[in-house]
């Protein structure tokens, strides 16, 4: 799903999530381990303010292991609790209940020692569009739906989804914005599939991958694109992918469309391995 985000739509998702928080003890930040900063939404301090959070990178299968180790150590020394996952597998899962008990021990405590009756933790999962929130969700629930049903004419009932005894999740994730008004992270955002294609110039996508990928992983391009050296002027770089790759046009000239989207396409399609396309020293000023 993609969506067109206007100021009308971002107002109501904030005030969607922001109802959502008195609901719950602590939010799931869920953003793409490929691109953890540029998979946030930019306001995410500001609309869950002091509510406890826990990041969860997910996709870490399709990025790079030792650097999303160097953004798990990041983290922790900002004092923010992270855990690497991969929702489609399960892995990383795990730890969710365990980090949340450990997150929210004085709020239960407090609440234990005035009597009142222990209860599960409640969650809400956050994200951009395309981050995981439904496959996570789907993950975590198993077959414990708690549904309860709707009453005419009465507001829809939140449903709880119990994850184990101690944890319930709410079914609905809370979807932000992308801060997509950057133009490196609409294309970082388009690398890893995020946004479509069509909302942005494919040669522009594809280049800025090749030349992510000639910076960070220059003999994994080599080897796929069987390149001895890694051509400077970007025409010979398509040139000669294109040529290799068949994508011609009459005449036996290259065709830049073509090439563009295979590449694209085969950055997506993780033919060079995990990639992470970005580190913590990258991180905007609101980390700070
Ligand atoms: N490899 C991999 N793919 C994943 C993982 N989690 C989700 N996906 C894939 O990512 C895509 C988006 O997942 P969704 O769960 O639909 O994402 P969402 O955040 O609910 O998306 P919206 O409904 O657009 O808000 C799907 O193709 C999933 O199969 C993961 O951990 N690893």
């Amino acid at each position: 799903m993609t969506i067109q985000w206007f100021p009308g739509h971002m107002a109501k998702a904030r005030r969607e999530v922001t109802e959502k928080l008195k609901l719950i003890d602590i939010v799931y930040e869920l953003v793409d381990a490929r691109i953890p900063s540029s998979s946030r939404n930019p306001m995410i301090d500001e609309i869950i303010q002091h509510k406890p959070r826990i990041i969860l990178l997910n996709k870490s299968d399709m990025a790079d292991p030792a650097k999303t180790k160097q953004w798990l150590d990041f983290y922790k020394s900002r004092g923010l609790t992270a855990i690497a996952i991969n929702s489609q597998a399960g892995s990383g899962l795990g730890q969710i209940t365990s980090a949340s008990k450990e997150l929210l021990k004085e709020k239960f405590d407090r609440m234990k020692a005035k009597g009142i009756k222990p209860r599960a933790i409640r969650a809400m999962i956050v994200g951009i569009p395309n981050a995981g929130k439904s496959t996570l969700i789907n993950r975590l629930a198993k077959k414990n739906i708690a549904r309860t049903g709707n009453t005419p004419g009465v507001t829809k009932a939140q449903q709880w989804i119990k994850v184990g005894k101690e944890l319930e999740l709410l079914d609905t994730p809370g979807i932000l914005w992308p801060k997509f008004e950057d133009q490196e992270v609409g294309l970082k955002l388009a690398l890893t599939g995020a946004i479509k294609d069509t909302l942005l110039n494919l040669h522009d996508i594809s280049l800025y991958g090749l030349r992510f990928l000639e910076d960070q992983y220059p003999e994994r391009l080599k080897k796929r694109y069987n390149l001895k050296e890694i051509p400077e002027e970007t025409v010979e770089l398509f040139d000669a992918i294109g040529s290799l790759r068949g994508c011609l046009m009459g005449g036996g000239m290259v065709d830049y469309d073509k090439t563009a989207e295979l590449v694209v396409r085969e950055i997506r399609a993780e033919k060079f391995g995990p990639l992470t396309f970005e580190m913590p020293a990258n991180e905007t000023k609101e980390e700070e």
